[in-house]
């Protein structure tokens, strides 16, 4: 069951089950940012109020909620946002010490259609160790975002988080902006959420009807049909001319790659589709790649985002006679255009009036939609992933064999002397010879994190290398 559409208009869910659902979830949001924002719910004592978020999700549990915070969030938000995104340990280490004394203010809103990816499981054990190693207690400070009874939900409720909200199995990560998961961080940051649902309801009308002349989403969805043959000869290089704009590419990149990305088609038949998503902003990037685009190989088309209002009013000046800053911007887009087509180069072009929570709303709905209306007409499931499946499985594997280089080192380096080992012999005696370049990586990686030694030779010339560990762990031997 795809039901995306529902979350801006409930009225029209299948049942009043799950129109209620919609709604009181909603109810849910908005009360509790607004109690949060007001000071009503606040983090542990001494501390008045919440001052940030730190928002842990990856994928359609981070994309959407980052580009809405790019795109709206007011300069002096009531409560700042911060993303884990990923399994990197610098990378949490870093968004931790930005934070630094302000963790006791922040809001951490863990966020998993699943409950179970483990670069967000990863994300909050760190988070929960930083909490622990400041003296804070979690529990205060916590928001889970999930399906009910997955594992992060069962986690939340077990330790007696301050909220959980949940996430519908009928609505994908990818689409979830709408929900609980785009809404919840946005009304924190003070973000008219209900504006935002109102600019995609709209735009969810207008996608209804038949009459396809007027209908953008299924204008657009022939336009990629066009461009790219059917068949994604064509990549779509999204472009927008507003920095605010600036991580609409990313978003996109996931909501049509991740859709259209398939193996088969709807009757069996392989057919590799998709279509290839990249593009940052104008006229910025004018200055970087656009001249492969005017005159290098033609393998894409171009999206404009098209944004009329320059600044809010009031704040416009002309720093020439008759020109403002916003008017060489208007310049770049449509001289770029214009200098595109004469090349051969196609492009569509999408106008927004000016950069509201209603028009990102709309923008949002425009694409999901489009996404659902492309993939009927090249026959292919939008709406599940089982390509991303083969690279988590393919990480398993990595883990399980590096348990089982640790156990084979472990035992050479509690022997009296230390037995350093060589890869073929640490390949043999794991019963992995076929798999010898990724124990390589495995020992280069632990070695750079020093938790392997290398006696001798280095990682540049791997038949020289062996290797222990630092300190024999008996326990393990005996396991
Ligand atoms: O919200 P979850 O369940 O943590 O999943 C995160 C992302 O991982 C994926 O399942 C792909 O692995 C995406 O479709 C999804 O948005």
């Amino acid at each position: 069951m795809v039901g995306h559409y529902w979350l801006r208009s409930p009225k029209l869910a299948p049942n009043s089950f799950l129109r209620l659902q919609i709604e009181n979830t909603l109810e849910a949001v908005f009360q509790f940012a607004n109690d949060v924002i007001s000071g009503k719910i606040k983090p542990p004592a001494p501390a008045e109020r919440f001052t940030q978020i730190l928002s842990v999700g990856i994928g359609g549990s981070a994309l959407g909620p980052q580009f809405v915070a790019e795109a709206l969030a007011p300069d002096n938000p009531p409560l700042k946002i911060r993303f884990i995104d990923n399994t990197d340990p610098a990378g949490i280490d870093h968004q931790i010490a930005q934070l630094g004394p302000e963790l006791a203010t922040t809001l951490v809103i863990v966020i998993s259609k699943s409950g179970g990816t483990p670069e967000t499981r990863n994300g909050l054990l760190e988070v929960q160790k930083a909490f622990r190693e400041a003296g804070l207690e979690f529990a205060k400070q916590g928001v889970a975002i999930t399906q009910e009874n997955s594992l992060l939900d069962n986690t939340a409720r077990i330790e007696g988080w301050l909220a959980r909200f949940p996430m519908f199995d009928w609505v994908g990560g990818r689409t979830s902006e709408m929900s609980a998961v785009g809404l919840l961080p946005a009304a924190l940051q003070g973000i008219d959420i209900k504006e935002m649902l109102a600019g995609a309801a709209l735009m969810d009308e207008a996608n209804r009807t038949t009459v396809v002349k007027n209908n953008p989403a299924a204008l657009l969805a022939l336009c990629w049909y066009w461009a790219t043959d059917g068949i994604g000869s064509k990549d779509m290089v999204v472009l927008p001319y507003k920095d605010s704009l600036l991580l609409f590419s990313r978003y996109l990149q996931q909501l049509v790659m991740e859709s259209l990305g398939k193996e088969f088609d709807l009757d069996g038949n392989r057919v590799n589709q998709g279509i290839s998503v990249y593009g940052n902003k104008g006229s910025t990037d004018q200055h970087a790649y656009i001249q492969q685009l005017r005159e290098g190989v033609h393998n894409f088309f171009v999206t404009f985002i098209e944004v009329l209002r320059d600044r809010p009013p009031g704040h416009d000046w002309e720093l020439e006679p008759g020109v403002t800053c916003g008017d060489y911007l208007f310049g770049m887009l449509h001289g770029t255009r214009s200098a595109l087509y004469a090349n051969d180069r196609e492009s569509i072009s999408v106008t927004v009036q000016e950069v509201t929570p209603r028009s990102v709303g709309a923008l949002v709905a425009l694409y999901e939609r489009a996404v659902g209306i492309y993939a009927s007409l090249v026959n292919i499931n939008a709406y599940h992933q089982p390509g991303v499946e083969a690279g988590k499985k393919a990480a398993g594997e990595v883990l399980a064999l590096q348990k089982r280089v640790l156990a084979v080192l472990n035992e050479a380096s509690c022997k009296e002397p230390v037995e350093p080992l060589t890869l073929e012999e640490v390949a043999d005696r794991c019963h992995a010879s076929e798999d010898i370049e990724m124990i390589f990586k495995i020992i280069a990686h632990m070695a750079a994190n020093d938790r392997a030694i290398i006696a001798e030779g280095s990682c540049g010339s791997p038949r020289s290398i062996k290797v222990f560990l630092g300190e024999c762990n008996v326990d393990e031997l005996y396991a």
